[in-house]
């Protein structure tokens, strides 16, 4: 199965990142040009000389990095191609992808989230690609996000491409904006965990994700 046949999703909210309609109705061109404009007003805003050779061109890197880096998982073309492969060695138990770099940012104040996801399915007849579960996570990272819509995305989207409800995400990460600004608790962390089908509905299973994952030493 083409995961990526399904491109519209990020337009029917079923993906749930607050866009508007007319997200798309811009060329990635047109929102660089309107970024770098709006982030040269912040810098000089800010009182800071635009004229500086350091730092004349950040509005364009800036603009760049939104657009094509950081928040690249907003452009549907970016979304992973999952191919599938049918089960043919009949491998029925837990596959767990872990360690996974989450490279996010908090969509409240614009700074990283950065951590550890772990992702975990039951084959249902297919497999997928180890590298594509790293994709999935990547691409739905690279969104403004909180961390409980990127956890359950991830989920969403192995279900989607695996046909199956066996699936689990567990993310651990720090919120920059929590470790240094505001509270400036620079200790703290955060854990969201989704676990659908016989995750949720069986402890031993659930305690077998949670004994390969290692909870509490992941970054
Ligand atoms: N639930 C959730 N909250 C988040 C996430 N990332 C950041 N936040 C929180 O979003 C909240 C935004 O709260 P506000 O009170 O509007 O913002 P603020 O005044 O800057 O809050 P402080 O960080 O407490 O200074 C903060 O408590 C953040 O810690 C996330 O992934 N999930
Ligand atoms: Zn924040």
């Amino acid at each position: 199965m083409d995961f990526a046949e399904n491109d519209d999703d990020i337009f029917t909210g079923k993906e749930h990142t607050p866009l508007r309609e007319d997200a798309f109705a811009i060329s990635p061109e047109e929102k660089m040009e309107r970024i770098e404009r709006h982030f040269a007003e912040i810098m000089h805003t800010l009182g800071l000389d635009m004229a500086d050779d350091s730092l004349k061109d950040s509005p364009k890197r800036v603009a760049k990095m939104y657009v094509h880096e950081i928040f690249g998982g907003l452009l549907p073309e970016n979304k992973p191609k999952i191919s599938t492969f049918s089960n043919k060695y009949k491998y029925r138990q837990m596959l767990v992808e872990k360690d996974i770099s989450v490279y996010s940012f908090c969509e409240h104040h614009f700074l990283p989230i950065i951590g550890k996801a772990h992702v975990a399915y039951i084959s249902n007849g297919e497999v997928i690609g180890l590298s594509k579960i790293n994709r999935i996570v990547d691409y739905y990272a690279r969104r403004p996000q909180v961390q409980e819509r990127l956890t359950m995305q991830v989920v969403d989207a192995m279900k989607e491409a695996l046909g199956t409800k066996d699936v689990a995400c567990i993310i651990e990460a720090k919120h920059l904006c929590v470790n240094c600004r505001g509270i400036k608790d620079t200790a703290s962390s955060t854990i969201t965990a989704e676990l659908s089908g016989i995750f949720r509905t069986n402890p031993i299973t659930r305690q077998e994700f949670l004994h390969y994952v290692n909870i509490g030493s992941l970054i």
